[in-house]
């Protein structure tokens, strides 16, 4: 199988980082740990501590070690007190060696439990890093404008940092493994300097190969997984319509399954191939490392020997320096790739905490005014244009109109006319690249939005389907009310949805939906009922419902709409909808086309132009006849 047609080339090594840029990403690290500081204090501290009294294990055991070969060889070579073990014992000449063994096992002993209680410290702390960063995550998505969600490259920042939220812990115990490494490779470093100074030179032999190495793949690596982000969320798309229930009516009956499987076999092979690329050069690059750093072992070790033979060291020295040489140059290499692994995943973090650097556009001002309340004169747009990022054409150009305060307003127009952009704008989902949105003379920019999303009613045709209870679905439409059960009834007596819940077997208690086992799942229109109640939750002035009525029968539609019209009364409302049998209620039709208004008046008005709104109703018209 090749690559997709069109799809990006393969990382470009040379595009890799500059040792500056390395450095810089370092300084995530500081947040890293300030991060995991936050997540708990006492069990990072723990961390430290118990990695500290680890990192002097390894000297003392080698230094036991070399004490009790000294003595069996002084005990062995010395004048023997007895042929059998009790005349050993009597003679008091065994003490010494089973002083160190004690001590030799109370050191095994201490460090297994050390060992285990850092693991489990480790293992406590990360998962509940991973909690913190989910959090801060979510929260900080949550200030993040509704522009960045509807964007292809916010998209792939988010994903990117959501992998690093669970991605990233092993980073933890390896620095703080680091540190307890750097420790014992300075003790180790002494004692080996006392004896033979030049054997530290051989070190940097062994293992500067091996880092320059990993460094070169983990750069790789991280390139080929940046660029891989758009394919990898695109797998993970084909991966959920492939098994949903909201694509598996439409996926059986135009057989694609097959399709899906293909594309996502496609898919994944490339990266597969491009990943199978790259282990197979770093298991062969570290292959040939490793025997270098197997010779200069041995190198070294040869001399240890003769200098033994030769009777400049005892035997215990002999088993001393091996060790810490074999030690030595096995925690060298560690710290060093563990400093470029370390480094590598900075480059990851860089991912994350670059997410949390991305700041929301749309700002409350800092002195803000208050929403108008009640609204006394209405809402103006006036000459507002609006693109959206990374878009060539306007969405809306050169708009004014005046919503009066206790009006309803429809708008109509074909699709893509800019019918919901309009009510992005208003509600401040996004801002005007031109002109401005006034309510009563105040600029929309001039309010809190907190303020003026708590005194809008606003359900978009695309509102979620929460797999949370009846009683939620409408409570979070005020969350602060959410345990209010008077108003909750209250809102869905008004948006009918009432009659729904009461046909449930658990009435406001139901969970609903299909994605939980208990979960009842309902129809579109009544869905949309229980949407429509969000609306009614908050006790707005100004009600908004984008095409909130596609799903209902017509009987439904009428009433929900005759409804609407008298808990309106006084109210200003905003309707978007396909359908002429609503539109023709509101008091104020907008025509709208590519952006701009075509026409406005009111029902009557609009069909006495005999222009296109009186065209498109006729139309309508014409199919229920
Ligand atoms: N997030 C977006 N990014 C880029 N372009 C967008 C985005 N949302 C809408 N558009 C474009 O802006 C224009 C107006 O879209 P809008 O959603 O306001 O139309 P609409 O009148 O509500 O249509 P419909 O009746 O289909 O709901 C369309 O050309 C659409 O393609």
């Amino acid at each position: 199988m090749t690559d997709l047609p069109g799809r990006r080339p393969p990382p470009i090594p040379d595009k890799a980082p500059t040792f500056r840029e390395r450095i810089e990403n370092l300084r995530h690290l500081g947040r890293l740990v300030a991060q995991i500081w936050r997540t708990s204090k006492p069990l990072t501290a723990a961390s430290i501590g118990l990695r500290l009294i680890s990192s002097l294990q390894p000297i003392a055991m080698l230094y036991v070690g070399k004490l009790i070969i000294d003595e069996v060889v002084r005990l062995s070579t010395g004048a023997h007190p007895g042929a059998g073990f009790g005349d050993w014992w009597a003679s008091g000449e065994l003490s010494r060696v089973i002083l160190f063994l004690g001590i030799e096992l109370a050191l095994v002993i201490a460090s297994d439990l050390l060992s285990r209680a850092t693991g489990l410290v480790d293992s406590v702390l990360s998962e509940l890093h991973s909690n913190t960063v989910s959090v801060e995550l979510m929260a900080h998505a949550a200030k993040l404008d509704l522009m960045h969600f509807e964007s292809a490259e916010y998209q792939d920042r988010l994903e990117r940092a959501r992998r690093q939220a669970a991605g990233r812990n092993a980073l933890l115990s390896q620095m703080f493994g680091q540190a307890q490494d750097i420790i014992t490779v300075v003790t180790l470093a002494a004692g080996l300097f006392f004896y033979a100074p030049w054997l530290i030179l051989l070190l940097p032999l062994s293992f500067v190969p091996a880092i320059w190495g990993e460094t070169r793949f983990n750069t790789l690596a991280y390139f080929m997984s940046r660029w891989r982000t758009p394919e990898r969320r695109e797998l993970e798309y084909i991966r959920y319509i492939g098994a949903s229930a909201e694509t598996a009516k439409e996926l059986k009956l135009f057989g694609l399954g097959d399709f899906l499987i293909a594309r996502f076999k496609q898919l994944a092979h490339t990266i597969y191939l491009e990943n199978r690329d790259l282990s197979t050069k770093r298991a062969a690059w570290g292959a040939l490392f490793s025997a270098i750093s197997t010779l200069t072992y041995y190198g070294a070790y040869a001399f240890i020997v003769w200098r033994t033979i030769t009777g400049d060291f005892t035997i215990g020295d002999l088993a001393f320096l091996s060790g810490s040489f074999l030690r030595l140059n096995g925690l060298f290499q560690k710290i060093l790739l563990g400093f470029t692994q370390i480094a590598g995943q900075s480059m990851y973090l860089d991912d994350l905490f670059s997410f949390f650097e991305i700041e929301p556009t749309i700002l409350s001002p800092v002195n803000p005014k208050p929403f108008p309340q009640p609204i006394q004169k209405g809402i103006v747009f006036d000459n507002v244009g609006f693109r959206y990022p990374d878009t060539e054409g306007w969405a809306i150009r050169n708009l004014s109109f005046t919503l009066k305060a206790g009006e309803t307003l429809a708008l109509v127009g074909e699709n893509g006319a800019g019918k919901t952009t309009i009510v992005k704008l208003l509600t401040r989902l996004y801002d005007p690249d031109e002109g401005r949105i006034t309510i009563d003379g105040i600029d929309l920019k001039a309010m809190r939005i907190e303020d003026i999303h708590a005194h809008v009613g606003v359900i978009f045709q695309d509102f979620i389907r929460y797999s949370l209870s009846a009683r939620e679905n409408i409570g979070v439409g005020r969350i602060a009310e959410q345990e209010n059960m008077d108003l909750i009834a209250d809102a869905a007596e008004r948006s009918l949805a009432d009659q729904v819940i009461a046909k449930l077997p658990q009435g406001y208690d139901q969970q609903l939906g299909r994605l939980f086992k208990k979960g009842r799942d309902l129809s579109g229109g009544e869905w949309q009922k229980v949407a429509i109640a969000r609306a009614y939750m908050r006790d707005a002035d100004l009600i908004i419902l984008d095409e909130p009525t596609a799903a209902l029968d017509a009987k439904a539609e009428a009433e929900v709409f005759s409804r609407f019209k008298s808990l309106a009364a006084g109210k200003t409302a905003v309707i978007i909808s396909h359908r002429f049998s609503t539109v023709r209620m509101a008091d104020r039709i907008l025509v709208l086309e590519n952006g701009r208004i075509l026409e406005s008046g009111s029902h009557e008005d609009l069909v006495a132009m005999r222009g296109r709104y009186a065209e498109l109703f006729e139309l309508q018209a014409a199919g229920y006849r």
